[in-house]
């Protein structure tokens, strides 16, 4: 491994220890702005506390801070680039370790103009790769429900539903966390505006939506996420972190999917009208450019289904080739930032803290992390180097 010869990367970490050696911040220079993360210890409650200054004005902007944050022990952090800093947590396991302050992710953006408010994220990093969740679109009655069910009951340990959160009236047989949460409509705007969903859209006169739990929850098992949401959905995922496969099922002509749309029997005359007129602005949608990689045709279902399983086989992104990285890191650590290149951070253990037989230097693999949904960075591997003077050599 050789690191000669790299640039030098352009970032600038200023630790600052205030007080007590229990109230460590970090202050991290981005463009105009800097960053102070710390722990404060307010009310004898310890917690995060985040603070932006802003050298135009030489204001202080206390950001509205999203998501689970760290366990609030003592901490190094980086600039990774301009959308994110890496925050590193001692004295608790790897696993429970990284963590990364979004701070001008699409996500962040977004929450940042709904609210209106500076706005800033927590993201927990986690070891090892997650299949791309697969999201499955089209107009209604198309038959998205019937080909996900399908396979989700051939391959029930491969697949997990995202069950999303709507605001319309249970049909028979529908069971609440099942096939959806239903919700009421103020409950569920309020979650939205908290910034708790993927994303969200008015169908058919209801609110719907995917919480960023509905897809962490699948994940979390291991299994790969499948999402049925409508073209607004799709088109919100595609700017979320989320990597994702955009599959858009169409049916074979217009007269067919209204037939099925009536012969499934679950609307009104005026529902499945609605649902008609919305379903040809769908089908206009379905080319837009860079928001589909596949279009399957549901004409004969067994057929369809065969090509279903065809496009997820041939995405194999995610298979390791590379065996060396650590994917177990239940053990208590005590690493801090040593530095950074263009694709690795380095991580040092502190001495006389490290744990018997656990590595003295690690590197954080940047280029390996795929987007989670908010919240979570998944896909991260940390390697050991077990030669510490040779590599040090190398990145000095
Ligand atoms: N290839 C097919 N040929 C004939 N009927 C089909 C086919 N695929 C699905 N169907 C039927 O069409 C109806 C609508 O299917 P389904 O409920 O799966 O659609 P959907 O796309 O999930 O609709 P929605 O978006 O409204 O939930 C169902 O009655 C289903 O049995
Ligand atoms: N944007 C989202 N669209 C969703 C979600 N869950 C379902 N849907 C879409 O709504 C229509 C109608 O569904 P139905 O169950 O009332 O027939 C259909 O196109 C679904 O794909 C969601 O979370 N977000």
């Amino acid at each position: 491994m050789s690191r000669k010869g790299e640039e030098a990367p352009e970032f600038r970490v200023d630790p600052i220890t205030l007080g007590s050696k229990d109230c460590q911040q970090n202050a991290i220079v981005v463009g105009d702005k800097t960053y102070v993360i710390g722990r404060t210890d307010d009310d004898s409650k310890s917690s995060f506390g985040i603070k932006i200054l802003d050298k135009l004005t030489q204001t202080w902007i206390v950001p509205t801070v999203l998501g689970a944050q760290p366990p609030s022990k003592s901490h190094s952090a980086i600039l990774i680039n301009e959308e994110k800093i890496l925050v590193v947590e001692k004295g608790v396991s790897l696993n429970d370790s990284i963590w990364f302050l979004e701070i001008d992710t699409p996500f962040v953006k977004q929450q940042r103009k709904i609210k209106g408010l500076e706005v800033v994220s927590w993201s927990k990093g986690v070891l090892g790769v997650a299949q791309k969740p697969v999201v499955i679109s089209g107009p209604s009655g198309v038959g998205k429900g019937t080909l996900i069910a399908k396979l989700m009951k051939e391959y029930p340990s491969k697949f997990g539903f995202s069950v999303s959160h709507t605001t319309r009236s249970p049909r028979v047989k529908e069971i609440d966390g099942v096939h959806y949460h239903f919700a009421g409509r103020s409950k569920m705007e309020q979650d939205i505006s908290e910034g708790e969903f993927l994303e969200f859209a008015h169908v058919h006169g209801n609110l719907y939506g995917t919480s960023i739990e509905a897809v962490e929850s699948v994940t979390d098992e291991g299994k790969r996420c499948i999402l049925d949401i409508d073209v607004q959905g799709a088109r919100s995922v595609r700017a979320s972190s989320l990597e994702a496969i955009f599959i858009f099922v169409c049916p074979p002509s217009f007269e067919e999917l209204e037939k099925r749309l009536r012969a499934r029997g679950t609307e009104t005359e005026e529902q499945i009208q609605k649902r008609l007129r919305n379903a040809r602005a769908e089908l206009d949608q379905s080319n837009s450019p860079g928001l589909f990689d596949h279009l399957l045709v549901n004409d004969n279902l067994e057929a369809c289904y065969e090509n279903l399983k065809k496009m997820l086989s041939l995405d194999d992104d995610h298979k390791d080739s590379d065996g060396c990285f650590i994917e177990d890191g239940k053990a208590t650590a005590c690493y801090s930032i040593l530095s950074k290149t263009e694709s690795e951070v380095f991580l040092q253990s502190e001495t006389g803290e490290v744990v018997k037989g656990a590595a003295s230097l690690l590197a954080v693999d940047l280029s390996s992390l795929t987007g989670g949904a908010p919240g979570r960075t998944r896909g991260l591997k940390i390697h050991s180097i077990n030669s510490i003077d040779n590599d040090l050599k190398g990145i000095r």
